[in-house]
């Protein structure tokens, strides 16, 4: 996509990540429910995962900058996350994809992405080209004048990939994208990540280890807001054994790890 480069953007690179967190800890109501995670992740694509409640949400949303982290530090972009300057250069380079995100339902998908890529800063010049691309990226194009409203659910989803990439981020934050996709949808997913991925730093927090296990060259695995594993795919795909819970090498890898995290021979998370 052809878009205006500011100087800051062409600068030469400063950092050794464009994400680096230290000791980070982050709430979620009362509970700390991020607890000292030590993380750095370059340009590829990264797989987070963790059973339900892990902190994986309450991660996102602080590398998003929409929660206050309580304690540690978190750089973004070669910046420290914590002044209010810092956080507003950052935010327009990042792309966020939500768990949950709210829309206009009257909107349609041009006029919804249209109006991120504003809230992005895209010069204006460049909304119209940038919009049009995200949109077919997503494979949305016959949809761009339809309202909301008239999405199926995996459309919204999709559409909410594209109003995280509308602005081209350098870091592209994605929870739960895969949700309500389709098998052929999911493929088609995972090669745009690829894609995106040649050049930016994305994050995938999924519960779909098969997803991590196709499309993410390394994975970080959290447990109750803390570090179990950071490894490679290959590491992972190695970590199960035969009596390992899951249906796949990749599931039994990430049931293996966080059984011996939790010093439990029996299925992650117990009974839930
Ligand atoms: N608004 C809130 N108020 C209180 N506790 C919260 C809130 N949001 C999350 N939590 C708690 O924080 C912990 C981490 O939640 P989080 O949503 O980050 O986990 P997750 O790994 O994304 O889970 P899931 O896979 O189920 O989406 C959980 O124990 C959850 O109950």
């Amino acid at each position: 996509m052809a878009r205006a480069v500011s100087a800051e953007e062409i600068a030469p690179t400063t950092y050794a990540a464009e994400i680096r967190a230290e000791g980070l800890r982050v709430r979620a109501g009362l509970r700390m429910a991020v607890d000292g995670l030590d993380l750095s992740f370059g340009t590829g694509v990264h797989g987070l995962l963790g059973p339900n409640g892990a902190g994986k949400t309450t991660l996102m949303r602080a590398l998003a900058t929409v929660a206050r982290p309580a304690g540690g530090t978190l750089e973004l972009l070669g910046h420290p996350i914590g002044r209010g300057r810092e956080v507003r250069q950052v935010r327009r380079r990042l792309g966020y994809l939500p768990q949950n995100f709210g829309f206009y339902r009257r909107f349609t998908l041009r006029e919804f992405t249209e109006y991120v890529a504003w809230l992005k800063e895209v010069p204006k010049q460049d909304r119209p080209g940038a919009v049009q691309r995200a949109i077919e990226l997503v494979g949305l194009a016959d949809r761009a004048d339809h309202r909301m409203r008239t999405l199926s659910g995996g459309m919204v989803r999709r559409a909410g990939i594209a109003q995280a990439i509308v602005n081209d981020p350098q870091i592209l934050l994605l929870d739960e994208p895969t949700a309500g996709l389709d098998p052929g949808q999911r493929l088609r997913f995972r090669e745009l990540l690829h894609r995106i991925g040649q050049d930016t730093c994305v994050l995938v927090a999924t519960h779909i280890v098969e997803d991590v296990s196709a499309a993410c060259a390394d994975v970080t695995l959290i447990d109750r807001g803390r570090l179990v594993f950071r490894g490679t795919r290959e590491e992972l795909l190695g970590a199960g054994g035969e009596s390992s819970p899951g249906d796949s090498p990749a599931e039994r890898g990430y049931s293996a790890l966080l059984a011996r995290h939790r010093g439990d021979a029996e299925r992650p998370g117990g009974s839930w």
